[in-house]
Protein backbone atom coordinates (compact mmCIF):
# COMPACT_ATOMS: atom_id res chain seq x y z
CA UNK A 1 0.00 0.00 0.00
CA UNK A 2 2.98 2.39 0.79
CA UNK A 3 3.96 2.21 -2.72
CA UNK A 4 0.53 3.22 -4.24
CA UNK A 5 0.12 5.87 -1.46
CA UNK A 6 3.70 7.45 -2.76
CA UNK A 7 3.04 7.08 -6.54
CA UNK A 8 -0.21 9.30 -6.30
CA UNK A 9 1.64 11.44 -4.04
CA UNK A 10 0.75 12.31 -0.23
CA UNK A 11 -1.72 14.83 -1.02
CA UNK A 12 -3.96 12.47 -3.53
CA UNK A 13 -4.12 9.79 -1.41
CA UNK A 14 -7.16 9.17 0.46
CA UNK A 15 -9.75 6.46 2.64
CA UNK A 16 -13.28 6.44 1.85
CA UNK A 17 -15.15 5.08 4.67
CA UNK A 18 -18.42 3.53 3.69
CA UNK A 19 -16.69 3.46 0.23
CA UNK A 20 -18.99 0.25 -0.72
CA UNK A 21 -22.08 1.63 -0.46
CA UNK A 22 -24.40 4.18 -2.87
CA UNK A 23 -22.23 7.61 -2.73
CA UNK A 24 -18.97 5.56 -1.62
CA UNK A 25 -18.66 3.30 -4.47
CA UNK A 26 -18.82 6.08 -7.07
CA UNK A 27 -16.76 8.46 -4.91
CA UNK A 28 -14.20 5.71 -4.88
CA UNK A 29 -14.79 5.02 -9.02
CA UNK A 30 -14.15 9.18 -9.21
CA UNK A 31 -10.91 9.83 -6.87
CA UNK A 32 -9.63 6.65 -9.19
CA UNK A 33 -9.92 8.81 -12.32
CA UNK A 34 -8.56 11.70 -10.69
CA UNK A 35 -5.13 9.91 -9.91
CA UNK A 36 -6.00 9.31 -6.51
CA UNK A 37 -4.57 6.35 -4.22
CA UNK A 38 -7.45 4.97 -2.35
CA UNK A 39 -8.35 2.65 0.10
CA UNK A 40 -12.09 1.72 1.35
CA UNK A 41 -13.22 1.25 4.80
CA UNK A 42 -16.49 -1.01 5.33
CA UNK A 43 -18.05 -2.97 7.48
CA UNK A 44 -19.41 -4.86 4.08
CA UNK A 45 -16.95 -5.40 0.91
CA UNK A 46 -19.67 -4.91 -2.37
CA UNK A 47 -17.15 -4.81 -4.70
CA UNK A 48 -13.45 -6.46 -6.31
CA UNK A 49 -10.99 -3.79 -7.32
CA UNK A 50 -7.59 -3.95 -7.55
CA UNK A 51 -6.81 -0.11 -7.62
CA UNK A 52 -8.31 -0.32 -4.32
CA UNK A 53 -6.86 -1.59 -0.90
CA UNK A 54 -10.17 -2.71 0.93
CA UNK A 55 -10.14 -2.77 4.91
CA UNK A 56 -12.91 -4.27 6.32
CA UNK A 57 -14.09 -3.37 10.01
CA UNK A 58 -16.37 -1.32 11.64
CA UNK A 59 -15.63 2.40 12.10
CA UNK A 60 -16.87 2.42 15.52
CA UNK A 61 -13.53 0.62 16.31
CA UNK A 62 -10.31 3.02 16.30
CA UNK A 63 -7.91 0.39 16.38
CA UNK A 64 -9.79 -1.28 13.32
CA UNK A 65 -9.51 2.14 11.91
CA UNK A 66 -6.09 3.09 11.98
CA UNK A 67 -4.96 0.58 9.60
CA UNK A 68 -6.65 2.34 6.90
CA UNK A 69 -5.97 5.63 7.70
CA UNK A 70 -2.12 5.78 8.18
CA UNK A 71 -0.64 7.69 5.84
CA UNK A 72 -3.14 9.27 3.83
CA UNK A 73 -4.34 13.18 3.77
CA UNK A 74 -7.73 12.91 3.26
CA UNK A 75 -10.38 11.16 5.25
CA UNK A 76 -13.98 11.19 3.61
CA UNK A 77 -16.43 10.04 5.60
CA UNK A 78 -19.50 8.52 4.12
CA UNK A 79 -21.17 6.31 6.46
CA UNK A 80 -24.13 5.65 7.95
CA UNK A 81 -26.80 2.93 8.20
CA UNK A 82 -29.63 3.24 6.30
CA UNK A 83 -32.44 5.90 6.98
CA UNK A 84 -34.80 2.87 6.33
CA UNK A 85 -33.82 1.00 9.29
CA UNK A 86 -35.08 3.18 12.30
CA UNK A 87 -32.77 1.33 14.90
CA UNK A 88 -32.04 4.42 17.41
CA UNK A 89 -29.45 2.24 18.68
CA UNK A 90 -27.60 1.59 15.67
CA UNK A 91 -27.92 5.26 14.22
CA UNK A 92 -26.31 6.57 17.77
CA UNK A 93 -23.92 3.67 17.43
CA UNK A 94 -22.43 4.31 14.21
CA UNK A 95 -23.70 7.98 13.28
CA UNK A 96 -22.76 9.92 16.82
CA UNK A 97 -19.98 7.03 18.95
CA UNK A 98 -18.60 5.86 15.52
CA UNK A 99 -18.07 9.35 13.82
CA UNK A 100 -16.23 10.21 17.68
CA UNK A 101 -14.08 7.15 16.52
CA UNK A 102 -13.30 8.49 12.84
CA UNK A 103 -12.29 11.86 14.34
CA UNK A 104 -9.85 10.21 17.18
CA UNK A 105 -8.37 7.79 14.52
CA UNK A 106 -7.50 10.71 11.98
CA UNK A 107 -6.18 12.53 14.68
CA UNK A 108 -3.99 9.73 15.88
CA UNK A 109 -2.71 8.53 12.31
CA UNK A 110 -2.00 12.30 11.32
CA UNK A 111 -4.42 12.66 8.73
CA UNK A 112 -5.10 16.61 7.85
CA UNK A 113 -8.41 16.48 6.35
CA UNK A 114 -11.42 14.81 7.38
CA UNK A 115 -14.52 15.74 4.73
CA UNK A 116 -18.18 14.22 5.94
CA UNK A 117 -20.77 13.61 4.11
CA UNK A 118 -23.90 14.83 6.54
CA UNK A 119 -27.03 15.79 4.70
CA UNK A 120 -29.40 18.57 4.46
CA UNK A 121 -32.12 17.24 6.17
CA UNK A 122 -30.04 18.29 9.52
CA UNK A 123 -31.68 21.36 9.20
CA UNK A 124 -35.73 20.13 8.54
CA UNK A 125 -38.65 19.38 10.62
CA UNK A 126 -41.11 18.85 8.10
CA UNK A 127 -42.21 22.14 7.13
CA UNK A 128 -41.53 23.76 3.94
CA UNK A 129 -38.19 25.29 3.31
CA UNK A 130 -37.37 27.12 0.02
CA UNK A 131 -33.94 28.11 -0.80
CA UNK A 132 -32.54 27.09 2.63
CA UNK A 133 -28.84 28.69 3.39
CA UNK A 134 -26.55 26.63 6.15
CA UNK A 135 -27.26 29.48 8.47
CA UNK A 136 -30.62 27.58 9.25
CA UNK A 137 -30.99 26.28 12.43
CA UNK A 138 -30.19 22.74 13.45
CA UNK A 139 -34.10 21.07 13.54
CA UNK A 140 -35.26 21.32 17.46
CA UNK A 141 -37.38 18.45 16.61
CA UNK A 142 -35.85 16.03 13.59
CA UNK A 143 -38.84 13.69 12.56
CA UNK A 144 -36.52 10.59 12.78
CA UNK A 145 -33.60 8.77 14.53
CA UNK A 146 -31.47 8.74 11.22
CA UNK A 147 -31.85 13.24 10.92
CA UNK A 148 -30.98 13.23 14.58
CA UNK A 149 -27.84 11.62 14.38
CA UNK A 150 -26.54 13.33 11.64
CA UNK A 151 -27.20 16.67 13.39
CA UNK A 152 -25.23 15.00 15.92
CA UNK A 153 -22.64 13.75 13.87
CA UNK A 154 -22.02 17.31 11.62
CA UNK A 155 -21.27 19.16 15.10
CA UNK A 156 -19.06 16.45 16.31
CA UNK A 157 -16.86 17.06 12.98
CA UNK A 158 -17.10 20.79 11.96
CA UNK A 159 -15.65 21.47 16.03
CA UNK A 160 -13.19 18.86 15.44
CA UNK A 161 -11.59 21.17 12.98
CA UNK A 162 -8.26 22.32 14.73
CA UNK A 163 -6.29 24.31 12.09
CA UNK A 164 -3.62 25.04 15.26
CA UNK A 165 -2.61 20.98 15.03
CA UNK A 166 -2.93 20.87 11.00
CA UNK A 167 -6.27 19.16 11.17
CA UNK A 168 -8.98 20.78 9.18
CA UNK A 169 -12.46 19.52 8.91
CA UNK A 170 -15.62 20.57 6.30
CA UNK A 171 -19.10 19.08 6.07
CA UNK A 172 -20.83 18.13 2.53
CA UNK A 173 -24.33 18.22 2.64
CA UNK A 174 -26.42 16.57 -0.49
CA UNK A 175 -30.51 16.12 -0.57
CA UNK A 176 -31.88 13.68 -2.32
CA UNK A 177 -28.97 11.73 -3.98
CA UNK A 178 -29.93 9.21 -6.78
CA UNK A 179 -28.43 8.03 -9.90
CA UNK A 180 -27.06 4.47 -10.72
CA UNK A 181 -27.01 1.86 -7.92
CA UNK A 182 -28.93 3.57 -5.71
CA UNK A 183 -30.64 1.44 -3.17
CA UNK A 184 -32.92 3.79 -1.89
CA UNK A 185 -34.79 6.18 -3.64
CA UNK A 186 -35.40 4.36 -7.52
CA UNK A 187 -35.86 0.65 -6.03
CA UNK A 188 -38.46 1.72 -3.13
CA UNK A 189 -40.55 4.07 -5.55
CA UNK A 190 -40.82 0.72 -8.45
CA UNK A 191 -41.66 -0.94 -5.10
CA UNK A 192 -44.48 1.16 -4.11
CA UNK A 193 -45.93 1.79 -7.76
CA UNK A 194 -45.74 -2.55 -8.40
CA UNK A 195 -47.87 -2.74 -5.30
CA UNK A 196 -50.13 0.18 -6.68
CA UNK A 197 -49.68 2.33 -3.95
CA UNK A 198 -47.93 5.02 -6.03
CA UNK A 199 -51.94 6.54 -7.28
CA UNK A 200 -52.38 9.23 -5.23
CA UNK A 201 -50.20 12.64 -5.35
CA UNK A 202 -49.30 14.05 -1.60
CA UNK A 203 -50.42 17.85 -1.35
CA UNK A 204 -51.19 19.50 -4.66
CA UNK A 205 -47.77 18.72 -6.26
CA UNK A 206 -45.93 21.77 -6.62
CA UNK A 207 -43.95 21.44 -3.30
CA UNK A 208 -40.13 22.02 -5.35
CA UNK A 209 -37.50 20.11 -3.55
CA UNK A 210 -33.83 19.23 -4.39
CA UNK A 211 -33.00 15.74 -6.04
CA UNK A 212 -28.83 15.51 -6.38
CA UNK A 213 -27.14 12.85 -8.89
CA UNK A 214 -24.58 11.39 -7.35
CA UNK A 215 -21.77 12.60 -9.48
CA UNK A 216 -22.29 15.69 -8.32
CA UNK A 217 -22.13 15.22 -4.84
CA UNK A 218 -19.16 13.00 -5.51
CA UNK A 219 -17.73 16.73 -7.23
CA UNK A 220 -18.57 18.60 -4.34
CA UNK A 221 -16.68 16.42 -1.93
CA UNK A 222 -13.32 15.88 -3.92
CA UNK A 223 -13.65 19.82 -4.68
CA UNK A 224 -14.15 20.48 -1.07
CA UNK A 225 -11.19 18.10 -0.23
CA UNK A 226 -8.46 19.95 -2.50
CA UNK A 227 -10.17 23.26 -1.47
CA UNK A 228 -10.38 22.54 2.25
CA UNK A 229 -6.56 23.79 4.20
CA UNK A 230 -5.56 26.51 6.49
CA UNK A 231 -7.27 29.59 6.59
CA UNK A 232 -9.52 28.11 4.00
CA UNK A 233 -13.39 29.01 3.82
CA UNK A 234 -14.25 25.69 3.95
CA UNK A 235 -12.75 24.75 7.55
CA UNK A 236 -15.37 23.67 10.18
CA UNK A 237 -18.04 24.62 7.69
CA UNK A 238 -21.02 22.94 5.97
CA UNK A 239 -21.96 23.19 2.56
CA UNK A 240 -25.40 22.19 0.67
CA UNK A 241 -24.37 20.39 -2.39
CA UNK A 242 -27.69 19.87 -4.75
CA UNK A 243 -28.50 19.67 -8.49
CA UNK A 244 -29.29 23.95 -7.95
CA UNK A 245 -32.42 22.83 -10.32
CA UNK A 246 -35.27 22.62 -7.55
CA UNK A 247 -38.29 20.40 -9.14
CA UNK A 248 -41.80 19.69 -8.15
CA UNK A 249 -41.26 16.29 -5.95
CA UNK A 250 -43.84 14.47 -7.84
CA UNK A 251 -42.82 15.74 -10.97
CA UNK A 252 -39.54 13.91 -10.29
CA UNK A 253 -41.14 10.95 -9.14
CA UNK A 254 -43.35 10.63 -12.09
CA UNK A 255 -40.60 11.57 -14.65
CA UNK A 256 -38.91 8.27 -13.09
CA UNK A 257 -42.06 6.34 -12.65
CA UNK A 258 -42.82 6.65 -16.68
CA UNK A 259 -39.29 6.64 -17.67
CA UNK A 260 -39.52 3.02 -16.08
CA UNK A 261 -42.80 2.41 -17.91
CA UNK A 262 -45.04 2.79 -14.95
CA UNK A 263 -48.06 4.89 -14.38
CA UNK A 264 -47.24 8.50 -12.48
CA UNK A 265 -49.91 8.92 -9.77
CA UNK A 266 -52.72 11.03 -10.77
CA UNK A 267 -55.21 11.71 -8.00
CA UNK A 268 -54.70 13.82 -5.45
CA UNK A 269 -54.48 13.23 -1.42
CA UNK A 270 -54.48 16.26 1.10
CA UNK A 271 -50.80 16.48 2.52
CA UNK A 272 -52.41 16.52 6.68
CA UNK A 273 -54.80 13.56 5.83
CA UNK A 274 -51.57 11.74 4.58
CA UNK A 275 -49.02 13.02 7.32
CA UNK A 276 -51.76 11.64 10.01
CA UNK A 277 -52.52 8.63 8.57
CA UNK A 278 -48.54 7.85 8.10
CA UNK A 279 -48.03 9.14 11.75
CA UNK A 280 -51.15 6.31 13.11
CA UNK A 281 -49.49 3.82 11.23
CA UNK A 282 -46.06 4.01 12.25
CA UNK A 283 -47.06 4.38 16.17
CA UNK A 284 -49.49 0.90 15.23
CA UNK A 285 -46.21 -1.11 13.72
CA UNK A 286 -44.52 0.28 17.09
CA UNK A 287 -46.85 -1.50 18.98
CA UNK A 288 -46.59 -4.41 16.84
CA UNK A 289 -42.77 -4.67 16.63
CA UNK A 290 -42.63 -6.64 19.57
CA UNK A 291 -44.48 -9.17 17.55
CA UNK A 292 -43.85 -8.67 14.07
CA UNK A 293 -42.06 -6.09 11.69
CA UNK A 294 -43.60 -4.37 9.17
CA UNK A 295 -41.92 -1.88 7.21
CA UNK A 296 -43.96 0.78 6.45
CA UNK A 297 -43.57 2.44 2.61
CA UNK A 298 -45.67 6.01 3.89
CA UNK A 299 -43.61 6.20 6.93
CA UNK A 300 -44.33 10.42 9.08
CA UNK A 301 -40.60 11.53 7.22
CA UNK A 302 -41.20 10.23 3.50
CA UNK A 303 -44.57 11.77 4.03
CA UNK A 304 -43.26 14.87 5.07
CA UNK A 305 -40.64 14.71 2.11
CA UNK A 306 -42.87 13.80 -0.12
CA UNK A 307 -45.67 16.77 0.65
CA UNK A 308 -43.10 20.19 1.34
CA UNK A 309 -40.81 22.01 0.07
CA UNK A 310 -37.19 21.70 0.61
CA UNK A 311 -35.10 22.78 -1.98
CA UNK A 312 -30.78 24.73 -0.80
CA UNK A 313 -29.11 27.10 -1.63
CA UNK A 314 -25.64 26.02 -2.96
CA UNK A 315 -24.43 29.50 -3.12
CA UNK A 316 -21.69 29.27 0.06
CA UNK A 317 -20.15 26.27 -2.55
CA UNK A 318 -20.03 28.05 -5.07
CA UNK A 319 -18.04 31.07 -3.84
CA UNK A 320 -15.92 28.69 -1.60
CA UNK A 321 -14.92 26.03 -3.60
CA UNK A 322 -16.48 26.65 -7.46
CA UNK A 323 -18.99 24.17 -6.99
CA UNK A 324 -21.60 23.83 -10.20
CA UNK A 325 -23.43 20.59 -10.80
CA UNK A 326 -21.24 18.62 -13.65
CA UNK A 327 -24.39 16.70 -14.68
CA UNK A 328 -27.82 18.22 -15.39
CA UNK A 329 -30.88 17.02 -13.98
CA UNK A 330 -32.54 16.24 -17.47
CA UNK A 331 -29.49 14.28 -18.40
CA UNK A 332 -29.56 12.81 -14.47
CA UNK A 333 -32.74 11.48 -14.91
CA UNK A 334 -32.00 9.89 -18.13
CA UNK A 335 -29.14 8.02 -17.06
CA UNK A 336 -30.95 6.35 -14.18
CA UNK A 337 -33.88 5.22 -15.67
CA UNK A 338 -30.97 4.13 -18.65
CA UNK A 339 -29.37 2.17 -15.28
CA UNK A 340 -32.14 0.07 -14.12
CA UNK A 341 -32.62 -2.29 -16.81
CA UNK A 342 -34.42 -4.77 -14.12
CA UNK A 343 -36.71 -2.46 -12.12
CA UNK A 344 -38.80 -1.54 -15.49
CA UNK A 345 -42.26 -2.41 -16.19
CA UNK A 346 -42.65 -5.78 -17.96
CA UNK A 347 -44.89 -5.48 -20.71
CA UNK A 348 -47.74 -7.64 -20.77
N1 LIG B 1 -28.97 8.72 -0.14
C1 LIG B 1 -29.32 9.98 0.05
O1 LIG B 1 -30.30 10.49 -0.52
C2 LIG B 1 -28.51 10.82 0.99
C3 LIG B 1 -27.45 10.28 1.73
N2 LIG B 1 -26.73 11.10 2.55
C4 LIG B 1 -25.58 10.55 3.27
O2 LIG B 1 -24.67 10.01 2.32
C5 LIG B 1 -23.92 8.95 2.90
C6 LIG B 1 -23.94 7.74 1.99
O3 LIG B 1 -25.27 7.38 1.83
P1 LIG B 1 -25.64 6.16 0.85
O4 LIG B 1 -24.52 5.90 -0.07
O5 LIG B 1 -26.98 6.44 0.30
O6 LIG B 1 -25.77 4.95 1.89
P2 LIG B 1 -25.39 3.41 1.73
O7 LIG B 1 -26.19 2.69 2.76
O8 LIG B 1 -25.50 3.00 0.32
O9 LIG B 1 -23.83 3.37 2.14
C7 LIG B 1 -23.43 3.49 3.47
C8 LIG B 1 -22.20 2.61 3.67
O10 LIG B 1 -21.77 2.74 5.03
C9 LIG B 1 -21.37 1.44 5.48
N3 LIG B 1 -21.47 1.37 6.94
C10 LIG B 1 -22.59 1.45 7.68
N4 LIG B 1 -22.30 1.27 8.98
C11 LIG B 1 -20.94 1.04 9.07
C12 LIG B 1 -20.04 0.77 10.13
N5 LIG B 1 -20.46 0.66 11.39
N6 LIG B 1 -18.72 0.61 9.83
C13 LIG B 1 -18.28 0.69 8.56
N7 LIG B 1 -19.09 0.95 7.49
C14 LIG B 1 -20.42 1.12 7.76
C15 LIG B 1 -22.36 0.48 4.80
O11 LIG B 1 -21.84 -0.85 4.77
C16 LIG B 1 -22.49 1.11 3.41
O12 LIG B 1 -21.57 0.55 2.52
C17 LIG B 1 -24.54 8.71 4.27
O13 LIG B 1 -23.72 9.33 5.25
C18 LIG B 1 -25.89 9.42 4.20
O14 LIG B 1 -26.27 9.89 5.48
C19 LIG B 1 -26.99 12.43 2.67
C20 LIG B 1 -28.02 13.00 1.98
C21 LIG B 1 -28.88 12.24 1.10
C1 LIG C 1 -43.16 6.18 -1.25
C2 LIG C 1 -43.08 7.58 -1.80
C3 LIG C 1 -43.89 8.58 -1.02
C4 LIG C 1 -41.61 8.08 -1.85
C5 LIG C 1 -40.68 7.14 -2.64
C6 LIG C 1 -39.31 7.76 -2.72
C7 LIG C 1 -38.62 7.86 -1.34
C8 LIG C 1 -38.16 6.49 -0.87
C9 LIG C 1 -37.46 8.86 -1.46
C10 LIG C 1 -37.98 10.26 -1.87
C11 LIG C 1 -37.10 11.29 -1.16
C12 LIG C 1 -35.92 10.44 -0.67
C13 LIG C 1 -35.02 11.01 0.37
C14 LIG C 1 -34.31 10.15 1.19
C15 LIG C 1 -34.55 8.65 1.19
C16 LIG C 1 -35.47 8.16 0.05
C17 LIG C 1 -36.60 9.14 -0.22
C18 LIG C 1 -37.46 9.32 1.03
C19 LIG C 1 -33.40 10.66 2.28
C20 LIG C 1 -34.18 10.61 3.58
C21 LIG C 1 -32.11 9.78 2.41
C22 LIG C 1 -31.16 10.28 3.47
C23 LIG C 1 -31.02 11.75 3.57
O1 LIG C 1 -30.04 12.22 4.12
C24 LIG C 1 -32.10 12.67 3.11
C25 LIG C 1 -32.90 12.10 1.95
C26 LIG C 1 -34.08 13.01 1.61
C27 LIG C 1 -34.80 12.50 0.37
Amino acid sequence: MATRLRAAGAGRSCTVIGGSGFLGQHMVEQLLAKGYSVNVFDIHKRFESDQVTFFLGDLCDKEALLPALRGVAVVFHCASPAPASDNRELFYRVNFTGTKAVIEACREAGVQKLVLTSSASVVFEGTDIKNGSEDLPYAQKPIDYYTETKILQEKEVLSANDPDNNFFTTAIRPHGIFGPRDPQLVPILVQAARSGKMKFIIGDGKNLVDFTYVENVVHGHILAAEKLHKGSALCGKAFHITNDEPIPFWTFMSRILTGLDYDPPKYHIPYWLAYYLALLLSLLLALLRPLVTIKATFTPMRVALAGTFHYYSCERAKRAMGYSPVVSLDEAIARTVQSYPGLRRARA
